[in-house]
């Protein structure tokens, strides 16, 4: 048996474009671009039916694509798939596990570890992510925290040079999240491409240089979290008692900027926020006696990018 594949000469990882997947009438990918790069991170981020799991499928080789390319290290998809040299060089984290229900957690691991050249050490593996607490339990029995613990471990104990996380961290508690991101990062440093599925804008913004939000199977946009963020404009934000009128705030201020309330209590003012709208805001509360707590003027996080783009809240 060979070595891993090095991966394309350009270095990237996973290279797809102008994926299409249908299923019947339903069109659940529509001609998508994506690239992992070796050692780092791509985030695919979407709502609920956007394509995110029929994009990882078809990079996975699960699903035949119905248009498009998927580049796998290097190979097309397909023949990658069938090539065990590829197959071991890629690891899948996914929702449903796939992993043997009557299997011994330590007892699976070891074996995975055996399929593979240069496997990490099962035991140094197993007792970051805890596993050991559970190692008589059968798969099935498992909780979901302790599935998604034992799914990881498969997923990372062969060290793939392309790793697919669905969800890695969705369910578990705070410290198994900080655990499974200094793993990712680990594996990101030693060379590994990783594309990371989330509903978390939280974790994509830790981890990932490159996200893609999708809705619809498209690309709605792509760029490092930084960049999404920049592009764009500062809005200004404040809490204090709900149900305030805006109105006469509405009027005080120019007539493109918009003021909403996003959340009982929780105040946006967006649009060109210069300092004659800080002061109409300010001046506002003034006259009115209120006073405004958390104020802050800022790019919005990915969250709210998001929610701009697609209309929707990613939970
Ligand atoms: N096997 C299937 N047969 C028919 N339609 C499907 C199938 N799998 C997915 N779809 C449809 O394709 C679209 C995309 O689904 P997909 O599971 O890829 O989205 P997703 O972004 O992963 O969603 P979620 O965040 O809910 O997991 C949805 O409209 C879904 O109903």
């Amino acid at each position: 048996m060979g070595g891993p594949p090095d991966g394309s000469p350009s270095g990237a990882a996973l290279r797809v474009r102008g994926l299409v997947k249908r299923y019947g009438a339903r069109t659940a990918v529509d001609g998508l671009d994506l690239d992992v790069a070796a050692g780092s991170v791509t985030a695919l981020l979407g709502p609920n039916g956007a394509g995110k799991t029929s994009t990882v499928e078809c990079c996975l080789g699960l699903r035949r694509p119905d248009g498009g390319s998927v580049e796998v290290l290097g190979a097309d998809v397909l023949r990658a798939a069938a090539d065990p040299d590829h197959r071991a060089a890629v690891g899948a984290m996914l929702q449903d596990g796939g992993l043997p229900t009557s299997a011994r957690p330590l007892r699976l691991l070891r074996h995975l570890a055996r399929l593979h050249a240069h496997p990490r050490d099962v035991d140094v593996l197993a007792e970051r992510l805890g596993l050991p607490a559970f190692a008589r339990t059968s798969v099935r029995r498992l909780s979901g925290g302790q599935r998604q613990r034992l799914a990881l471990a498969a997923a990372l104990v062969g060290r793939p040079r392309l790793l697919f996380l669905d969800e890695p961290t969705a369910g578990l508690d705070p410290a198994a999240r900080l655990v499974v991101w200094d793993l990712v990062r680990e594996a990101v440093a030693e060379g590994a491409g990783v594309l990371l599925t989330t509903h978390d804008l939280d974790e994509a913004e830790r981890l990932a240089q490159h996200v893609v939000i999708v809705d619809g199977g498209r690309a709605l946009a792509t760029g490092a979290p930084g960049v999404l963020t920049a592009r764009s404009t500062a809005s200004l934000r404040f809490t204090a008692g709900p149900g305030l009128d805006l109105g006469p705030l509405r009027r005080a201020l120019p007539e493109d900027v918009v003021v909403s309330e996003a959340a009982p209590g929780s105040y946006v003012v967006s649009g060109d926020v210069d300092p004659q709208v800080v002061a109409g805001v300010t001046s506002w509360c003034a006259q009115r006696g209120v006073m405004p707590d958390a104020l802050s003027v800022g790019r919005p996080s990915l969250e709210e990018v998001f929610l701009d783009l697609t209309g929707r809240s990613l939970r």
